[in-house]
């Protein structure tokens, strides 16, 4: 779940495509990249790292023109090189960079066809490089001197007959405009809105709806599943839906952990489907145990907080602040490693001993992936002189691997992979878990104001929605990406492509 944003403006974009970076920094921690385009030369910077040290201000000057796309990076796949910052770069046909949200399924065959149909090399082992490379060769395929939105849909629509996955992506056509496309099921999510400036109007499109109002751009609306956007240099806005059989089934885990609250994706506000999420657990503790001891609920900052205000409100209980958050860590769970993670709850959280002192604290988590967070979070609780720990999750148990632009390759590093609740839970270290329900989160995020039907919920039910992932699938996932390989792999290629300012 990396960021991504587009932006085509009345003066220098640089400073707005920055500031969105730092908006959507919670999607990818791991690497950043800016490219801009004035009189057909292009300007890139990009490297690991947050954007805050990534673009200084020698950088920022060099990063001129009203037209650019942007990325925060969150590795799924190759590996956690600078090399695959993106965005990525071809030169033919007019000068492409691309942006990339999500993973393709269908990678190696691509990577093959690429090279041996397509004639064109691949220099890392990102699929998004592979993805601009099937979008290059498809507009190239039009074989026109001057392309015009004709030619950029009907390039979408064999990027979609060709790409399986989950993908968001975001390309500028060197001296044309910004294009922006979201896979047939709509796994990944893309927002663009306008801005009216004394120039004109300028169009932006983004990952979540946050970086449009942070910059000042009304929403116009979602990309749908299989939906392309265009827009030209000139300003002008075109749509087109480019798929065959489009149906909406977004990441139920957006709404989980991976948006920020104050987003709105596919019409759902984060927020209320987090309250939502809160509210439905406190039914099932009501449920399950009308008759509890809970004394005080605790969230597990950050991303709980929401659901957890809830469910004291629903159950009636005192709700306290019993963590206190180091604002100078980022999120534990996209971090590259699992020391890194380990290491980082500690120095990210700190109990409060008076609100655990002699009580029966029920702790909230939005969900429980590795187990990292909530063993230690527990351990502290105890230490902190808690009588009775429990412990709640506002997503169900994840037991299978993510495939679409999560980092959870391996069904071994799931704390919940073949285990009964009980079992998680002493595994833990928790008096009594709780996990949500799935029939009740997809309530809870589709069956507000605006409904969604189907998800992506493959973390929690197994079900991959494109249909193309087998067992064996799974396994080459795991035995390429487990975390004793990841750790391993961290070759420092340099960048073979623009010139990195
Ligand atoms: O079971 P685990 O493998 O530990 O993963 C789950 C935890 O990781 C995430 O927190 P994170 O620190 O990434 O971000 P947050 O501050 O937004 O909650 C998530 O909110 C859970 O707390
Ligand atoms: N999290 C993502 O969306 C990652 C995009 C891409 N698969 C990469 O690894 O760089
Ligand atoms: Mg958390």
């Amino acid at each position: 779940m990396c960021g991504i944003v587009g932006i085509v403006g009345k003066s220098n974009v640089n400073q707005a495509l920055f500031d969105a970076l730092t908006v959507l920094q919670h999607r990818g921690q791991d690497a950043a990249g800016m490219v801009t385009s004035q009189g057909g030369r292009l300007y890139l910077r990009k490297d690991n790292g947050l954007a805050r040290d990534v673009f200084r201000t020698r950088h920022m000057k060099e990063l001129i023109g009203n037209i650019g796309i942007a990325h925060v990076r969150y590795p799924t796949a190759g590996s956690s090189s600078m090399a695959e910052a993106q965005p990525f770069y071809v030169n033919s046909p007019y000068g492409i960079t691309l942006a990339h949200n999500g993973n393709l399924t269908n990678v190696e065959q691509l990577t093959k066809e690429i090279y041996e149909a397509d004639l064109r090399h691949v220099n890392t082992n990102s699929d998004s490089e592979v993805l601009l490379n099937v979008f290059a060769h498809e507009l190239a395929a039009r074989n026109k001197l001057q392309p015009d939105k004709e030619d950029v849909f009907a390039t979408v629509s064999r990027v979609f007959e060709r790409c399986q996955g989950g993908y968001a992506a975001v390309a500028m056509i060197t001296g044309y405009g910004i294009v922006a496309f979201r896979d047939p099921n709509g796994i990944r999510p893309v927002v663009y809105g306008q801005r009216q400036t004394e120039q004109g109007v300028e169009y932006m499109v983004a990952s979540e709806s946050v970086a449009l109002d942070v910059l000042g751009f009304s929403l116009i609306g979602d990309l749908a599943p299989g939906e392309a956007l265009y827009i030209t240099e000139q300003g002008e806005l075109h749509t087109r839906q480019c798929a065959k059989a489009p149906k909406l089934s977004p990441c139920i885990f957006e709404y989980v952990y991976l948006a920020r609250p104050d987003s709105i994706l596919d019409g759902v506000s984060v927020y209320k489907a987090r309250l939502r999420m809160g509210e439905k657990l406190a039914e099932k503790i009501l449920r399950e145990r009308p008759e509890h001891d809970i004394d005080v609920v605790i969230p597990i900052p950050d991303t709980s907080r929401t659901s957890a205000l809830e469910l004291a409100n629903i159950l009636g209980v005192k709700f306290r602040e019993g963590f206190v958050k180091n604002r100078y860590i980022g999120r534990t769970f996209i971090m590259p490693g699992q020391a890194a993670r380990k290491k980082s709850v500690r120095q990210k959280l700190n109990a409060i001993e008076q609100e655990f002192k002699g009580k029966n604290v029920m702790l909230v988590d939005d969900s429980i992936v590795r187990g990292t967070t909530c063993r230690q979070i527990i351990q502290m609780a105890r230490d902190a002189g808690a009588k009775n720990v429990y412990f709640c999750s506002a997503a169900p148990a994840v037991r299978y691997p993510n495939v679409y632009g999560i980092d959870m390759p391996s069904v071994h590093e799931l704390i919940a992979h073949n285990r009964t609740t009980e079992e998680v839970a002493e595994l833990i270290g928790a008096d009594w878990l709780l996990y949500q329900d799935l029939e009740d989160l997809k309530e809870a995020v589709g069956g507000g104001k605006v409904k969604i039907e189907q998800f992506d919920c493959a973390v929690f039910d197994g079900q991959y929605v494109t249909g193309d992932i087998d067992a064996e699938y799974l396994q080459r996932l795991e035995d390429t990406r487990n975390d004793l390989v990841k750790n391993g792999a961290q070759v420092a290629n340099s960048i073979i492509e623009l010139h990195n300012s």
